[in-house]
């Protein structure tokens, strides 16, 4: 396929209730989505899924923009592609930047199984006609919020709850929401706000029966991790840490985790997830497919990717409802009974709701080839 166009659209959505983290609060949310277009006429869509801050990982939307504009998108432009496999080779000169390659890698995946009416799950190798659907809850102002917010996402048949947890904010939440909820499968999230020094408060976790504890310590560690698992029960998942198969491989061969939050963003790509994947199936670590307060450009893909066999946990995959008053795509997700459809159509299965692209949409700019 010859790309004729890449045009990068400039999104400032609004969260329907704000998300709170150990580091920050979101409720304003820009977005990149990315539109490609060959010489069929056939279109791709991706999304750049940076937030405006590098609260969690580098990248910015700001970053992502340059990096796509400057370096990514001409290399696309520049010579055909046969299959979207090429393209993470294409991208080896650009260092890490994995948010802004898998933006454009995810639109070229689109874009090829569109031309091969393939549904991108078939693409990928899925085998699951439904995903399990999984939920976060932000940090409340008080337990008995917290509570409350809890049951509603189990009212709405979420069968796997993960909440924001640090120090100070984990014993005193967990143990509430345990005595609440004593058979919820209930997992708690850090975002990097432990370090060894509190070994003891993290120990005295394992009393709540999580499902696991998501990236307690610093964003860029395997090593104090792999210490920590030795001396917690609870298994460790890693979600920042992980940012290419090759962080993968080295993460499970040192015992840093026993489960992988997969994300197309932070690993930069499909490829790469495929091979994280293919790892994690032979050596028997589940996966599961987180998200990043995203549109329905980038749950598409992960709605996809968890359609693969080595996803066995529910993921991060909520319904477009519990992000946005009107999502950028339609239908829209939802979920009934705890799962979500896998669509079947060709590419991401979902078309673009274009008026609400204009509604939402601050600026665009299109790069073409020649
Ligand atoms: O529902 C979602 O999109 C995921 C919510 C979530 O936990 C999250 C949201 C934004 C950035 C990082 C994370 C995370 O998994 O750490
Ligand atoms: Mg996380």
């Amino acid at each position: 396929m010859n790309i004729q166009a890449i045009t990068f659209h400039h999104l400032g959505m609004r969260l329907t209730t704000p998300f709170v983290n150990s580091l920050t609060t979101i409720q304003d949310r820009e977005v990149i989505l990315i539109e490609m277009i060959d010489e069929e006429g056939v279109t791709g869509w991706g999304e750049c899924v940076a937030f405006s801050s590098p609260w969690y990982t580098e990248e910015t939307c700001g970053t992502a923009w340059h990096v796509m504009g400057e370096f990514l998108a001409p290399r696309l432009l520049k010579e055909s592609i046969y299959h979207p496999e090429e393209v993470n080779e294409r991208f080896s000169m650009v260092r890490r930047n994995p948010m802004a390659k898998a933006a454009l890698e995810g639109a070229v995946w689109d874009l090829w199984a569109k031309r091969e009416g393939k549904s991108l799950s078939v693409a990928l190798g899925g085998v699951k006609e439904a995903v399990a659907a999984g939920v976060a809850v932000g940090a409340q102002e008080s337990i008995p919020h917290m509570i409350e917010a809890v049951r509603e996402r189990v009212e709405q048949g979420y069968p796997r709850v993960k909440v924001k947890i640090k120090p100070g904010a984990d014993v005193e939440v967990l143990e509430p929401l345990r005595n609440a909820f004593p058979d919820l499968s209930l997992m708690a999230d850090a975002n990097a706000a432990y370090t060894l020094r509190d070994i003891e408060r993290l120990k005295a976790l394992d009393e709540f029966q999580l499902l696991m504890i998501e990236q307690p310590l610093a964003v860029d560690d395997i090593i104090d991790h792999a210490k920590l698992q030795e001396k917690i029960r609870t298994p460790i998942c890693l979600d920042e840490s992980i940012t290419s198969f090759e962080d993968a491989r080295q993460a499970l061969e040192l015992g840093s985790c026993q489960v992988i939050n997969v994300k197309l963003g932070r690993v930069g790509g499909i490829v790469e997830a495929l091979h994280i994947h293919e790892l994690a199936v032979q050596k028997k670590i589940p996966l599961w497919c987180g998200g990043m307060l995203e549109t329905g450009v980038s749950r598409s893909q992960h709605i996809a990717l968890a359609s693969l066999p080595g996803f066995t946990l529910p993921g991060d995959l909520s319904a477009s409802s519990r992000y946005w008053k009107r999502d950028v795509i339609t239908p829209p997700t939802v979920v009934k009974n705890g799962q979500i459809h896998v669509p079947t159509e060709p590419g991401i299965g979902v078309a673009i709701d274009r008026d609400q692209l204009q509604a939402v949409r601050i600026k665009s700019q299109t790069v073409v080839a020649g």
